[in-house]
């Protein structure tokens, strides 16, 4: 037996530890990329039936395993279409690693002032109950929700911002879209989310929050016009009853320079504060 292990472990060399820390790393990135998401109580159901149809088939039941066989392919050919949004993030996730990226559009400071004039004016929306949602593009870009709006290009100052909420004013149905300190586009439309665990009290402009940070590395800023509270939503989810004073503390994080894309791909884990 001790010569059988020894055998064993003389015939392993470099390139098989490296293929398996490979896989480890693989393994335990997926899985804190399905953790706290939908896709764990697919993996259930697919457990499930992988069990059914072994059981099924060691029961020797041809028919019920003959189905089951083919509801496996089924399932197996839907996932991509059922998991769209998510395998597009992680894809868009891989490709956003620095190598790829262009530089940050902003440095240090003109970022400081960019979410400085944000606070401003998120602190003036909520305290008079002026509805808002306000979207900052970070590595994906959303041209295609631009379109959807009227074109404005003007450096993001509290006044300019606060005032294209103002009700009955042109642009203040829909999102305003910012790139770097930018404001791109007023009035956008936005993608609804379709996750139904959401609290009935939340309407279109919250999930429209959420659903483009669905789609998207986006990060959307709420200001409810009913309560007046502050949200901000990122990778689908929505963190709420934010104070105005720690808004930026929030932003910053979602901003600072990366790290290289190496790191950043074996420190990233799906966001999941709500
Ligand atoms: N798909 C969308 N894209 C962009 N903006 C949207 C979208 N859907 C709704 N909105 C904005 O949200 C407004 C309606 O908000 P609604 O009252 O339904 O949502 P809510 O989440 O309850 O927000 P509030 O707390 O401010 O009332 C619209 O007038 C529009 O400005």
């Amino acid at each position: 037996m001790l010569l059988q292990i020894k055998g064993i472990i003389s015939t392993i060399n470099l390139l098989d530890i490296a293929d398996i820390v490979i896989v480890a790393v693989v393994l335990y990135k997926l899985y804190f990329m399905i953790k706290d998401s939908r896709a764990v109580a697919l993996l259930k159901g697919l457990i499930v039936l992988l069990l059914a149809t072994l059981v099924s088939k060691w029961l020797g039941l041809n028919v019920v395993n003959w189905l089951l066989q083919k509801s496996m392919t089924v399932v197996l050919v839907a996932l991509p279409v059922v998991f769209q949004p998510e395998l597009r993030r992680a894809l868009e996730h891989l490709g956003r690693g620095r190598f790829f990226q262009g530089s940050s559009l902003l440095n240090a400071e003109e970022k400081e002032t960019l979410f400085a004039e944000i606070a401003r004016t998120v602190a003036v929306l909520s305290k008079n109950k002026i509805g808002a949602l306000i979207v900052l593009e970070r590595d994906t870009g959303l041209n295609d929700y631009i379109e959807t709006g009227i074109k404005v290009d003007g450096l993001i100052t509290s006044e300019f911002l606060t005032n294209v909420f103002i009700p009955n004013t042109p642009l203040h149905d829909g999102a305003v879209i910012i790139r770097g300190n930018r404001m791109q586009a007023a009035g956008c439309l936005l993608p609804l989310t379709e996750d139904r665990s959401l609290s009935k009290e939340l309407g279109t402009r919250h999930r429209a929050a959420i659903g483009i940070t669905e789609q998207t590395d986006a990060v959307v800023i709420v200001v409810s016009e009913e309560t007046g509270i502050i949200s901000v939503a990122r990778g689908g989810r929505l963190i709420r009853y934010i104070d105005c004073d720690k808004l930026v503390e929030h932003l910053r994080p979602l901003f600072a320079a990366k790290p290289s894309s190496l790191s950043e791909f074996f420190s990233w884990r799906p966001p999941n504060a709500r």
